[in-house]
């Protein structure tokens, strides 16, 4: 069988990045193309020197791929520049890691991301890409919608707690941690170092765009509306995620029947994992890996619980994930290409 023709587009940025390194020791991929913005026309050496001792393509326009030659399209572009951009594209599957086919409705998008949806036709045959539990609708899809990184954290926590009616479906608080690269490599005075570096500050309070996105798919857990308080914290590390949700605990229930549950939902996930009791997920658990760590703890105010989960934003939050469901789509085993071990320390 020939290999999967894979076109990067977005390869000047870093979830962009991380998708070459982990297709380059992808046994069925072969990378065909890679696209950038301003970068385009450079070398991928050029832009990133721990390429150099790989033969790569150069990155040319997005629009410059022949995209009849491809048969896996990776969007790791901007939102809305993204949607444009693949709502042209007939011939391949795409596989989005941006957040514009994410939410099932137009209007919310637009609420939400500051703009009319580009390509809302392709809102309702999008799949919401998280791959635990959508491997029934994976297979043959057109265009896979990778979750966001916040929220596949929060949604491996709590959608086994929401489907078995464990854990109420209101006042349920998040606050989560995410390195800086989460936010992407284009140059913001924010992100400097002398802005990071020994400094911790929440951000998007009250309002960050990955708030609808989680209760949509929390919703459909649950079988009923889902509220969320969400606040995101930027931390001094490149890459991980932490998540820890406070959540209150149906009748009856303690901590160790969501530690029970977890256990029973992911007792065979090759990439998602139930720390022994009392052991407090981490990100350094995790990083450079597919891998993503969850628990389930007392909380000392009665009916109450804290669940909690790590994982690394640019493989298990983003490149990595997509990887896994384009193996799951095309019908490859799930967890090929994505068994490198966490780096540590
Ligand atoms: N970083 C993360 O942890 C995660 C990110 N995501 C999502 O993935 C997507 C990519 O994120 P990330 O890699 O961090 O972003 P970066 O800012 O690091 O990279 C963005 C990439 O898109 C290219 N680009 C920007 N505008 C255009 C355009 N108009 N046309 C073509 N190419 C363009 C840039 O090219 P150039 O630099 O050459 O201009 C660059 O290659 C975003 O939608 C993000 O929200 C999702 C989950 C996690
Ligand atoms: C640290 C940081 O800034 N993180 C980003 C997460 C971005 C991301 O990847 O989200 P989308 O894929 O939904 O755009 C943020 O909070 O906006």
């Amino acid at each position: 069988m020939s290999k999967i023709r894979a076109a990067i587009l977005g390869a000047s940025g870093y979830t962009g990045a991380d998708l070459v390194r982990l297709a380059l020791t992808h046994p069925e991929i072969e990378i065909t193309a890679l696209a950038a913005g301003s970068k385009a026309g450079q070398s991928m050496a050029a832009i990133w020197p721990h390429f150099t001792p790989y033969a790569l393509p150069p990155l040319t326009a997005a629009e410059a791929v022949d995209f009849a030659a491809v048969d896996v399209v990776f969007g790791c572009l901007p939102h809305a520049a993204s949607a444009r951009l693949l709502g042209t594209i007939n011939e391949a599957t795409i596989i989005d890691l941006s957040a514009d086919f994410r939410l099932r409705d137009a209007a919310t998008y637009a609420e939400w991301y500051g703009g009319e949806h580009p390509a809302p036709h392709l809102l309702e045959s999008a799949v919401y890409g998280l791959t635990e539990f959508a491997r029934s609708e994976l297979p043959g899809a057109q265009l896979i919608a990778c979750p966001g990184c916040y929220p596949t954290a929060v949604l491996l926590a709590l959608t086994p707690l929401l489907e078995s009616g464990l854990i109420g479906a209101e006042r349920i608080t998040i606050n989560a941690l995410s390195g800086v690269s989460g936010s992407g490599r284009g140059l913001k005075e924010a992100n400097l170092f002398a802005e990071v570096a020994e400094a911790v500050h929440p951000y998007g309070l009250g309002h960050h765009r990955h708030m609808p996105e989680i209760e949509q798919q929390l919703a459909l857990a649950a079988g009923a509306p889902v509220t969320i308080s969400f606040t995101p914290h930027l931390v001094p590390i490149n890459r991980g995620e932490l998540v820890t949700c406070i959540v209150e605990l149906a009748e009856g229930q303690t901590h160790l029947s969501l530690r029970a549950a977890l256990a029973d939902r992911y007792a065979h996930e090759p990439f998602v994992h139930l720390l022994p009791e009392g052991q407090a997920p981490a990100t350094r658990m995790v990083r450079g890996s597919n891998h993503a760590v969850v628990n389930a703890f007392a909380d000392r105010i009665p009916g109450r619980a804290i669940v909690a989960a790590a994982i690394d934003n640019l493989v298990k939050g983003s490149s990595g994930q997509a990887i896994q469901n384009m193996n799951v789509a095309l019908g490859l085993p799930e967890t090929m290409g994505l068994e490198a071990a966490p780096l540590f320390p």
